[in-house]
């Protein structure tokens, strides 16, 4: 039998109207499958910038960089965030760009497809404990919505069979859609808390991206918990603004 997490946090319908996720990494898996499909793509890129400048090949580095520039954000914003920090800027080029082409859109585009296809590879499993706190959240009559920067956001949480569980899906296409910045702006947060009639104070916030952190504090949110998922990010998680720290949702109960 799986052994249980200490409860480290309880919520409760008294202080809290509405739960709001960041999708990959928090209630699903997923998060290594766009973490190793940037890692393919900015490889190719480090690698065609050394071979044209004679600068030394560094490799983008999976955990911290995914985590410091990609994480959280919106696809083309995680392209220039993670180059710029390289010192590369690449023009923001267009949908018909041919695949190679070095510009933000096409590489954007190439992202989508390593994606993609590992997502088919690898399929889509909910994070531990997810299923069951939302299932908890739901019967406190606690609203709980998805907040993602990923256009694939629904297609996830539908594959991991939660969608059912979530009063709220507000994916990276409905932020284009409406307008809405990105995370580590506030918007798509407050979009969500005003749907589900939830004032900012009485919501709280699981996510484990840093720029996730910094849009729940920009935010105003009541309580933000950082999901520290490889147990390495929780000073990172603290400094941009969570109020806890856990390393999964088995950790968090909901009061009866
Ligand atoms: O490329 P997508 O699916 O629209 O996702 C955008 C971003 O969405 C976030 O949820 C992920 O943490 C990032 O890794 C990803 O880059």
């Amino acid at each position: 039998m799986a052994e249980r997490s200490p409860t480290r946090l309880v919520l409760s319908r008294r202080d809290r109207d509405a739960a709001l996720f960041d999708l990959d990494g928090v209630l699903t898996d997923t998060a290594r499958l766009h973490a190793a499909a940037w890692k393919t793509l900015f490889d190719e890129v480090l690698r065609r910038h050394a071979a044209a400048t004679g600068a030394p090949f560094r490799p983008f580095d999976a955990i911290a960089d995914y985590r410091a520039f990609v994480d959280g954000r919106p696809r083309e914003d995680g392209v220039r965030s993670f180059l710029a920090a390289r010192g590369i800027v690449l023009p923001e080029g267009t949908d018909s760009d041919p695949p190679e082409a070095l510009t933000v859109a096409a590489l954007a585009r190439r992202k989508q497809a390593l994606f993609l296809a590992a997502l088919r590879r690898e399929g889509v499993a909910p994070a531990p404990g997810a299923a069951a706190l939302l299932a908890a959240l739901r019967r406190a009559g606690i609203a709980a919505a998805v907040v993602s920067a990923s256009r694939n956001g629904a297609e996830v949480l539908a594959a991991a069979g939660l969608e059912r569980l979530v009063d709220l899906c507000l994916d990276g296409r409905d932020a284009a859609a409406l307008g809405l910045p990105g995370k580590p702006a506030p918007d798509t947060f407050l979009e969500a808390a005003r749907r589900l009639g939830g004032a900012p104070a009485r919501c709280v916030v699981f996510e484990d991206a840093p720029a996730g952190v910094e849009a729940a504090r920009r935010g105003g949110f009541g309580l933000i918990v950082g999901v520290d998922r490889d147990g390495q990010a929780a000073a990172m998680l603290r400094g941009a603004g969570a109020h806890a720290v856990i390393r999964t949702l088995a950790e968090v109960a909901v009061a009866a």
